[in-house]
């Protein structure tokens, strides 16, 4: 075993990330939302960073296998999902009630099992030693994955209708409203223009089908052959999600996730040729029989935050790849350090089909040196050793004294609580919604 590799010490810093009010079934996204980020470092003087979901629950599995992680090495990822079922609370015997019980479902990401909590939480661990291998090699993090297949990766361009400004405050910006057709094709436009984007991704689920359905032909009229994708967030019954599947089947290139579970989803490609994708039905290893044997989704979002990093992306892709289902990438709101770790396990999957989604584009903080920079919609695949960025210390600093001043209500992200302060009356809506 080489000295070098092993960790000396392991750093978390929780912070809150400024957030534009982008509307979704929900709710509304907080003016300030919670990330962690995740520090191991060397023996050999080396530092690995990742990054992962920060509210509450996330830091209370982080903290224990920060503890537990001194004294392993950064290569043995397999040691680190051990250590973790160890000191976050394993699986219980098949069958068991216990720690991975559904606990509860969240409503933009599927189940929320104790198994996939933790997961995420080592998904930033795991790219961390990742980083911090590759630094000490002097190798890319996509060459410790196998090698990178494409030098560049593409992205979709994200749409959200969204508010002008937080009714409770906030930081600003100069996108304006997005709340009609009109509204998303110009936000559409400044996108492809700012970033050069050719596909589109618009977040539905927030206003009736029929208004959404507007918006993604006026897309469509306005970025004539450009891939469109509509994703309601479960929002939708069988019969509305077909009657949007019939109005739209020959502009779209997927509808994402129009009803909630995989029941309803395999009624619906059973009555549709349009494809459908999921972030939420099938969004752990356990979901994927049921929804491949039943034909249930033809597209499937990764995320190497909840399914456990970048290796087990790479298994999710030879699931898919196996069963014929396409591969495409969600994402939450991030920073630079997990994009970073998308494109890197983007670039080495043979067979992701799709262009990746990613929030970037809506933050405008950060806690690395050099933002990254979409050119025709896609990044380059970085070939400096580990994950190619640097942390700005100062930045994570500032962003982690917010995270230690705000009184509690922005530590938890809570998309209905940020629309209560606009809506008093309002609670999450009953799915199906329409
Ligand atoms: O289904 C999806 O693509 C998402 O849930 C992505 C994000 O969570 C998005 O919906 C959001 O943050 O409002
Ligand atoms: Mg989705």
């Amino acid at each position: 075993m080489n000295a070098a590799l092993l960790i000396d010490d392991v750093r978390l810093t929780p912070i809150l990330i400024s957030d534009p009010p982008l509307l979704n079934t929900q709710g509304v996204h907080q003016p300030y939302t919670p990330r962690l980020v995740v520090e191991v470092v060397t023996r050999g003087g080396v530092t690995g960073v990742g990054e992962t979901y920060g509210d509450g629950t996330y830091l209370d599995l982080a903290r224990p296998l920060a503890e537990a992680l001194r004294g392993h090495s950064v290569t043995d990822v397999n040691g680190l999902f051990r250590l973790a079922d160890q000191v976050c609370g394993g699986s219980p015997a098949p069958g068991a009630q216990g720690t991975d019980a559904r606990v509860e479902a969240d409503g933009l990401r599927g189940v929320r099992t104790a198994d996939k909590l933790r997961l995420s939480v080592v998904s930033g661990f795991e790219v961390a030693c990742l980083d911090a291998l590759g630094k000490t090699l002097g190798l890319p993090v996509h060459a410790l994955l196998g090698g990178k297949v494409r030098d560049a990766v593409d992205f979709s361009a994200y749409l959200f209708h969204r508010w002008a400004a937080h009714p409770a405050g906030g930081e600003e910006d100069d996108w304006g409203p997005a709340l009609d057709p009109a509204g998303i094709v110009a936000q559409a436009r400044r996108f492809a223009d700012e970033h050069g984007f050719c596909s589109f991704k618009l977040k539905g689920g927030v206003f009736p089908p029929d208004q959404e359905i507007a918006a993604v032909r006026a897309l469509a009229e306005a970025f004539p052959g450009r891939p469109l994708r509509l994703d309601p967030n479960g929002a939708w019954s069988v019969e509305t999600s077909l009657y949007v599947a019939e109005q739209l089947g020959g502009v779209l290139e997927y509808l994402e996730d129009p009803a909630a579970c995989t029941d309803r989803m395999a009624e619906i490609a059973a009555r549709t040729t349009v494809p459908l994708a999921t972030n939420m039905c099938v969004t752990t290893f356990p979901e994927i029989a049921a929804a491949f044997t039943r034909g249930a989704v033809q597209v499937v979002l990764s995320d190497h935050h909840y399914w456990g990093g970048l290796y087990r992306t790479r298994e999710l892709a030879a699931v898919c790849r196996a069963f014929g289902v396409g591969l495409s990438m969600h994402s939450n709101t991030h920073l630079g350090i997990s994009l970073a770790a998308m494109t890197h396990v983007a670039a080495t999957v043979p067979n992701l089909d799709y262009a990746c989604d990613s929030h970037y584009p809506w933050q405008t903080e950060d806690v690395i040196t050099a933002r990254h920079v979409f050119e025709g919609g896609r990044l380059a695949v970085s070939d400096a050793p580990g994950l190619g960025v640097e942390l700005d210390r100062e930045r994570l600093a500032a962003l982690h004294r917010r995270w230690l001043d705000d009184d509690g209500t922005m530590r938890e992200r809570d998309d209905a609580a940020a629309m209560r302060r606009a809506d008093p009356a309002w609670v999450t809506p009953a799915v199906p919604r329409w």
